[in-house]
């Protein structure tokens, strides 16, 4: 950890007694005013998410050089409408995406993003920088060019005045202030299994394994609908009195739960390129909104030379419970209407992590663990243990505690 034991992260060896609160106080005249020097022959460039071109290079950039599974057999493929979604929600600024160059082909080789954004820690609110997307083309593999991009969005982002930063990473880095496994729901199964993500376990058949994972084609929660612009104040606020189970949550803007929520509606649906599917349940009596579901899309490119080339993947992103008396029964019904919708809009499988209530339906709803897991990051911020002082603030005395924010 050369680059990481040099950076105001929580180190391996601590004891995790430590106050929570910033681990350094940045010193602004000390934070270089010039970029920091590139490998010769690169230079820094920025993608502006609104320019079509631009967005079309990072697009290449991604779909070939940035995740895959550990046996390589797929790749995360974000669509270019996906990746302009993601990178213009409320606050963004062209010079926290920042790109590298090869200075004579100008070919984009690498990127990092940043987006600033609240979440709340406990009983404290901070501004941090979303990271994601940190991508280098696999020829410019470890020559350390990626401490130098986190440097350089570091350094922009501490002149902004962001002191710190939340990302995740299937890497293990000093320290995960959370560690999530992956969870995947069959949708197609064949699919799955001709694309060699899901293979056939022993003692069964692939008849049975299809019947598994079979859905009804109506979903079953009274009062389910189409997310509508009139129901955003609403959500926000049964997110945000939800979202107070988990220690570490978004704070969200009513600006920024309409960007996440609702893709304009220009690049909304034509094409198949919606990227984002949201749903409430409105109680018949009162109209009141109960409940609500969210999940987003990224394709998968299958890399072997089977006959699917992409998994179409649904992400479980937001979600709320009113209350919470009967939280379980209610939440199976609600990720299962999830699934059922996720299967009519053509979805191969829908993924989520272990963290919030997902405990209540992964195995009821046949989620399968997968190999890996995600690890959530602070920069330069430290998270006490939690003390849970009198059990009633919390909804119905057992409170989940961990994290709740939602990353793409
Ligand atoms: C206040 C504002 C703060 C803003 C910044 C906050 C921090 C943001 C941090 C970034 C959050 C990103 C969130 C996401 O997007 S996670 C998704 C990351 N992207 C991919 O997995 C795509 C495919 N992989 C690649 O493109 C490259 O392998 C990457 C770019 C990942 C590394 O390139 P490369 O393989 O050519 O290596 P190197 O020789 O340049 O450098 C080696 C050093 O880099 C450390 N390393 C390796 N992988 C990661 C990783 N995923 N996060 C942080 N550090 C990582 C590694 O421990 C070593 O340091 P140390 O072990 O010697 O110490
Ligand atoms: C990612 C991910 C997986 C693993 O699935 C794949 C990983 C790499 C692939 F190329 C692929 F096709 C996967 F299906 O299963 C999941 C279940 C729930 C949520 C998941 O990712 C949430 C979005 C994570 N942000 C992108 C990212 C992914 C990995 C590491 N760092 C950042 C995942």
């Amino acid at each position: 950890y050369k680059f990481w034991k040099t950076q105001p992260v929580p180190q391996f060896n601590e004891d995790g007694k430590g106050r929570g609160g910033p681990i350094k106080k940045v010193n602004l005249d000390e934070v270089p005013k010039e970029r920091y020097p590139l490998l010769d022959g690169f230079e820094w460039g920025t993608i502006d998410p609104e320019d079509k071109k631009e967005v079309g290079e990072l697009y290449e950039l991604l779909s070939n050089h940035y995740v895959e599974d550990d046996d390589s057999n797929f790749r995360l493929n974000y669509s270019p409408v996906f990746l302009k979604w993601a990178l213009t929600a409320p606050g963004w600024q062209k010079q926290w995406h920042i790109g590298v160059r090869a200075s004579a082909s100008q070919k984009l080789v690498a990127f990092i993003s940043g987006l600033p954004t609240n979440i709340n820690i406990h009983t404290q609110t901070i501004k941090v920088i979303e990271i994601n997307f940190l991508c280098i083309h696999k020829r410019l593999r470890s020559k350390r060019l990626a401490p130098l991009l986190i440097k350089e969005i570091t350094r922009r982002c501490y002149i902004q005045g962001i002191y710190q930063a939340i990302y995740t990473a299937a890497a293990v880095l000093p320290t995960p202030v959370a560690s999530c496994r992956y969870y995947h729901r069959a949708l197609d199964w064949l699919k799955l299994y001709d694309s060699g993500f899901s293979h056939l376990p022993a003692n069964t058949t692939k008849a049975r394994q299809v019947a598994k994972y079979h859905l009804p084609s109506t979903t079953q929660t009274p009062g389910l609908r189409l997310m509508q612009a009139g129901d955003l104040e609403a959500v926000r606020e049964l997110l945000e009195q939800y979202l107070q189970r988990f220690d570490i949550s978004p704070a969200f803007s009513i600006d920024e739960l309409r960007h996440w929520l609702f893709l304009e509606a220009g690049q909304g649906k034509e094409g198949g390129k919606q990227v984002v599917w949201a749903y409430v349940v409105e109680d018949l009596e009162t109209q009141k909104i109960t409940d609500f579901v969210s999940f987003y899309s990224i394709e998968s490119a299958v890399l072997s030379h089977s006959q699917s080339d992409v998994i179409r993947t649904a992400y479980l992103y937001y979600y709320a419970a009113h209350r919470t008396q009967n939280l379980q029964q209610r939440l199976q019904g609600l990720i299962n209407d999830a699934l059922i919708l996720a299967k009519k809009a053509r979805f191969d499988v829908f993924n989520a992590l272990r963290l919030q209530d997902n405990d209540l339906f992964l195995e009821k709803l046949h989620f399968g663990c997968g190999d890996g897991q995600l690890n959530y990051y602070l920069f330069n911020y430290r998270v006490e243990p939690v003390v849970i002082e009198d059990e009633s603030a919390c909804l119905d005395g057992q409170r989940p505690g961990g994290m709740g924010v939602i990353m793409l």
